[in-house]
């Protein structure tokens, strides 16, 4: 006879070890539950290694800014094991990246972000206000044909980014760690990690088969990665107006002021934020009062009359920001184990508030690039393919990035009449409601993002231009200075259409890249 206390053990103990097998059977089987870098160990050199190269993360992101923080949130949900490295966790306090355009508010429902402006008081954009000489005009976003919700949203930066890395740390997979990222690790030409400081001051060295630099505008990694142009043609100021109501509620305001152009939009339920471009390589200071001045005597007379108290309020309150309006064209080495994201891969002046929903779009990009990859480690084929991402890309970006480029060229005041007259053509074209306004707001929207149309409608409001010149009776002067608008536009948009590439841009499946597969060892 069996024992019933020795059965009862022998029973129990089995039913331990199948539940403990079955456990870490499912684990490993479930990506979306893989472990935490369990085996990640700290050596006495000081580096973070994993004991077992299985252990380490399948991607280190530097930087969880808008673009890291959503993509650790995208490929730590498609079960990637995400190192995620940020200089500074505590929430942003900065001036960039306040409006997100319709266009970028898919992109985030698209990546299962959407959730990531609630409860910050985002406030909903539905399209803008643009003042000239006194004369103003609506121009709404096309949004007959999306859901509801769908619009822009304008909102504190820190506050919607704080929600994103929460969101991305929630996930098992994904860890986010304070540090600073002082170099790439590069051994044969393939970047293996990067070389970072901890909180705490330890030298660490992390590693993964595909290290993705997203540390922004000032990014000190992307020298290796790129070539980068870096153009700095204006700076902002910023102000914050407090408990203004603008003369369009709910709408980004763009003022065609002199020098340059002047954007107010809510931040929240009781802030507007002024942005006032300053062209050239530098500000007045702020030390010595030139910039409170140059803001009162320049700024403030070109100030709607509703909100023209509120910025002299703001003015005194003193709390100014500046920061410079950067410009660089997307001009990647392909590096094996390496990709650049955001600010630090691709910018573009910030008047239409583009940048977010370029690095968003960038993202659904790359995340769909990777998604039938289930191993990372071929660095030089995974880089290969990758090179479609390049590609990919261009419609959303190049539209998004040529149009701030021209577009901030022309609402710049001039001295020239040829470029006084297109200004003029392009708010009066823009007033003109219709297709006339809704082509080109889509194509700032990001909903409608076509490099061709950009280009035809462009060209339409310097013909426009030359058309109102040349009628109801051409002289030789307005001759010459309609030839001169058409050289002028030539000479705005002809540049920044041959930086972003006019192959990618407008003959994309031309590019081989375009057509490549993923690696089959994979
Ligand atoms: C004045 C201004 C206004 C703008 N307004 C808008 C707007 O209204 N709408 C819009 O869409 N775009 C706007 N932009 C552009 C937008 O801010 C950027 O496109 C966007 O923030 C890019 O995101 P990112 O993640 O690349 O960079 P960031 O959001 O700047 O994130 C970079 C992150 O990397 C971290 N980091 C940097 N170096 C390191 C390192 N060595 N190690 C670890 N971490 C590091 C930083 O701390 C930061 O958190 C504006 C830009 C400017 C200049």
């Amino acid at each position: 006879m069996v024992d019933p206390y020795v059965l009862g053990w022998t029973l129990c103990s089995l039913l331990t070890l199948f539940s403990l097998y079955s456990l870490a059977f499912r684990r490993r089987a479930s990506p979306e539950k893989r472990t935490d870098f369990s085996d990640t160990v700290t050596t006495t050199a000081g580096q973070c290694r994993s004991g077992n190269r299985k252990g380490d993360a399948d991607v280190i992101i530097v930087g969880a800014g808008v673009a890291g923080a959503a993509l650790a949130h995208t490929l730590g949900k498609d079960g990637r094991r995400v190192h995620v490295i940020e200089r500074d966790l505590s929430e942003p306090d900065r001036i960039v990246g306040e409006l997100l355009q319709p266009g970028g508010y898919l992109k985030l429902v698209e990546l299962g972000l959407e959730d990531c402006v609630d409860k910050i008081d985002a406030q909903q954009v539905f399209g803008y206000a643009l003042f000239k000489d006194g004369k103003h005009t609506r121009l709404s976003y096309p949004l007959e044909k999306f859901h509801s919700d769908v619009s822009g949203r304008s909102f504190h930066n820190g506050r919607f980014i704080q929600r994103m890395r929460e969101k991305a740390a929630s996930l098992p997979n994904v860890r986010l760690e304070q540090g600073t990222v002082t170099s790439l690790v590069e051994e044969k030409g393939v970047i293996k990690g990067v070389q970072y400081r901890s909180k705490d001051g330890q030298e660490l060295t992390a590693y993964a088969p595909l290290t993705i630099v997203c540390d922004g505008c000032f990014s000190n990694l992307r020298r290796s990665l790129c070539n980068p142009k870096v153009e700095v043609p204006s700076y902002f100021v910023g102000l914050v107006l407090e408990n203004c109501e603008l003369p369009y509620a709910n709408h980004g305001h763009v003022i065609l002021g002199d020098p340059s152009p002047i954007l107010f939009y809510p931040i929240s339920s009781t802030e507007v934020r002024c942005l006032v471009d300053v062209p050239g390589q530098k500000v007045p200071s702020i030390s010595n009062g030139e910039m409170e001045k140059y803001l009162k005597s320049t700024v403030a007379p070109q100030i709607p009359p509703e909100i023209y108290d509120s910025f002299v309020a703001a003015v005194d309150k003193g709390n100014i920001r500046t920061m410079p309006n950067r410009s660089m064209p997307a001009d990647p080495h392909p590096t094996p184990g390496a990709l650049l994201m955001g600010d630090a891969f691709n910018m573009r002046h910030p008047l239409t508030g583009g940048g977010m929903t370029v690095a968003l779009s960038d993202i659904v990009v790359l995340r769909n690039l990777l998604k039938p990859l289930s191993d990372l480690n071929d660095a030089p084929t995974l880089c290969k393919y990758l090179e479609s991402f390049y590609t990919l890309r261009k419609p959303v970006a190049s539209t998004i990035n040529t149009l701030a480029g021209a577009l901030y060229k022309v609402f710049c005041a001039s001295p020239d009449q040829a470029r006084k007259e297109m200004r003029q053509a392009c708010f009066d074209y823009l007033s003109l409601g219709g297709l006339f306004s809704e082509g080109p707001v889509s194509l700032l929207s990001g909903l409608n993002p076509r490099p061709l149309s950009l280009v035809l409608h462009f060209f339409a409001v310097a013909i426009f231009g030359v058309g109102r010149l040349l009628l109801p009776f051409p002289s030789p002067k307005r001759i010459w200075i309609g030839a001169r608008l058409i050289s002028g536009a030539s000479a705005i948009i002809l540049p920044i259409i041959k930086a972003e590439g006019i192959r990618q841009m407008f003959f994309p499946a031309t590019v081989p890249a375009y057509y490549r597969t993923p690696p089959v060892s994979q």
